[in-house]
């Protein structure tokens, strides 16, 4: 069996097709991502990196080439098999947290999980477990406006990872905080990634960073080619 849990053949895209504007932002991407694997995805800025991590998650459709998560070909399913492969394979993680206001970090954890079947307490011990591995338990029953920008991404980490998906998409994960909090908050993204096994893409602009994970690739020109 392979040990390949993410593949993108030949993915491509345009947008605004066979209008003035029209832009090819993908032309013939082919990616596959291991097991436990963390590749950094590096891109200047309109490059076309949201557009591909939302074809990989399956958020977006190509307009040619296959996505397949775990060997099923997911790019020309339904709606609503893409949607359920998303749910349960992909977590998203994005340069603002999009924690909900109104929930404390612990629920942020839990609801997903709940909305995913896990009963409340499994679901809690689960949340306290994540919060407590990206150094957060403490603030478990604050809101988010009452953390620090760091502490809501950290939150946002362990949201993502919730309903234990395969593959973990990140879109400049730490691009929202000051250089500093940005290493740490990146680190302890790291480590919960490495900690449970999953495997993950984390677009970056930042080259440091994107040296501490196992392989680093550039998009250009609508093409992912190893940096
Ligand atoms: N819905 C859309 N309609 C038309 N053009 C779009 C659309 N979405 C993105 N684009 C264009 O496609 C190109 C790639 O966009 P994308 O957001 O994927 O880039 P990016 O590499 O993530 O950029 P950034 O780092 O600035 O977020 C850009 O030129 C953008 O203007």
């Amino acid at each position: 069996m392979s040990d390949v849990v993410l593949e993108l053949k030949a993915i491509t895209k345009k947008y605004n097709k066979g209008l003035p504007g029209e832009v090819d932002v993908l032309r013939g991407v082919d990616l596959s991502l291991n097991a436990g694997e963390m590749v950094a995805l590096v891109a200047p800025s309109g490059a076309g990196k949201s557009t591909l991590l939302h074809i990989a998650g399956l958020l977006d459709k190509p307009d040619g080439g296959d996505v397949e998560i775990g060997g099923e070909v997911l790019s020309g399913r339904s709606d609503r098999r893409r949607t359920a492969a998303r749910r349960r394979d992909v977590g998203f993680v994005y340069q603002f947290h999009h924690l909900l206001p109104e929930f404390n970090a612990q629920e942020n954890v839990v609801l997903p999980q709940l909305a995913n079947g896990v009963g409340r307490e499994e679901a809690d011990a689960r949340a306290m477990a994540l919060l407590g591995q990206v150094g957060v338990a403490e603030r478990a029953g604050h809101r988010p406006a009452a953390l620090s920008g760091g502490e809501q991404q950290r939150v946002a980490f362990c949201r993502a990872l919730a309903n234990k998906p395969r593959i973990l998409l990140a879109d400049e994960p730490t691009g929202n905080l000051d250089p500093g909090t940005s290493d740490q908050v990146f680190a302890a993204l790291v480590d919960l990634v490495r900690g449970t096994g999953l495997s993950a893409l984390i677009a970056t602009h930042n080259m440091e960073l994107a040296a501490r994970m196992d392989r680093v690739l550039r998009l250009e020109n609508g093409l992912l080619v190893p940096d």
